[in-house]
């Protein structure tokens, strides 16, 4: 398992604060905007900003994506051109549509590369998908390059292009979110559930960051500080559920059934898709730092 993705904050690119601070929030990514969060007006100093911040910021064990703006509108690709020599490596592409959309930042990404000495295929990249036909389109999308690293959702573009609105219960997202979790899983990338805007509904954002963990996302794009913990307190596996995960595991190999056969573990079935789910969940306990190679810590 890669690095854990639980947690991506976003932090307008414009705002020096955020660059300056946002890791002492501890999400595992921090995703700097030039998009949406950004005014026109101060696109290109917000680029220069972050071009800046790269260089001189130490930001500890934060994953850094930037989201850089559409390849076709004026700034997506002086994004790509002023920021990848300034060492950003991981870059979130908005409004991602098709399988030539990826293949086109692919092109550019190599050009960059070769141009400043940076290994090939260094640059990885996060694909939106924000649209109905990016949601039809999720999996050659996925596949499209071997620097795609993971899709993410984006509920409020959807909804617009949708022709509806985002409701609370969320319904009108369930087979958009669904498609994306199981193309990601198909090209073996991770996938990122969507923003929720209304800070001050801790309620509704947990219900959200519920169904997205049942669902199977990796993580959450986050639009605020106090939403971190809450999602990591989802997305990492419970004490009780490490317990009885390394207790399955050991006692499978103690019956010697990792390649086949069946036994019961405190009175539950335990065969072959349930020794690989315990796996899963001491991976993700270990990549949290709460548990290490058979030691709880
Ligand atoms: C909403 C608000 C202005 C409120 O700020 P306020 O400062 O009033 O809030 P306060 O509560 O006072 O903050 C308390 C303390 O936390 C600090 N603090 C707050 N937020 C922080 C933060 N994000 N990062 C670091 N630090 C932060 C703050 O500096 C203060 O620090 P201190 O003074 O020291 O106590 C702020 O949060 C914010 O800008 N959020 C990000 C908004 C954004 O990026 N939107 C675009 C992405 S969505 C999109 O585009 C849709 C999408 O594309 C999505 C997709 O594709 O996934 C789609 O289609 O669905
Ligand atoms: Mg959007």
């Amino acid at each position: 398992m890669g690095n854990l993705r639980r947690t991506m904050l976003f932090c307008p690119a414009s705002n020096p604060k955020h660059l300056f601070t946002a890791m002492i929030y501890k999400p595992d990514c921090l995703l700097f905007d030039l998009e949406d969060a950004v005014a026109y007006s101060d696109k290109i100093a917000a680029r220069d900003l972050i071009a800046e911040a790269l260089k001189v910021i130490d930001y500890e064990n934060c994953e850094v994506f930037v989201r850089i703006n559409s390849l076709n509108s004026e700034f997506g690709e002086g994004d790509v051109r002023e920021l990848v020599p300034a060492g950003l490596r991981r870059m979130r592409l908005p409004m991602c549509e098709s399988k030539a959309d990826v293949e086109r930042l692919h092109k550019l990404l190599d050009e960059v590369e070769e141009e400043h000495g940076i290994e090939k295929g260094s640059v990885k990249i996060q694909c939106a998908i924000e649209t109905p036909i990016g949601v039809h389109n999720s999996l050659e999308i996925a596949l499209a390059s071997d620097r795609v690293v993971s899709i993410s959702f984006g509920a409020e573009d959807f909804t617009r292009t949708l022709g509806t609105n985002r409701t609370r219960e969320g319904k009108e997202l369930f087979l958009a979110r669904s498609t994306i979790v199981m193309n990601a899983k198909i090209a073996g990338v991770d996938s990122i559930d969507t923003v929720f805007a209304d800070v001050g509904d801790a309620e509704g954002f947990m219900n959200e960051v519920r169904e997205a963990h049942n669902l199977g996302f990796s993580g959450k794009s986050c639009i605020h500080p106090s939403q971190i913990n809450l999602v990591h307190s989802v997305f990492t596996p419970s004490m009780d559920e490490v317990e009885s995960s390394v207790k399955i595991v050991e006692a499978a190999a103690k019956a010697d059934i990792s390649k086949g056969g069946v036994i019961l573990v405190d009175g539950k079935m335990v065969d072959i898709p349930v020794i690989e789910k315990a796996k899963r969940i001491l991976s993700l306990a270990e990549g949290a730092g709460i548990y290490a190679g058979g030691q709880q810590c």
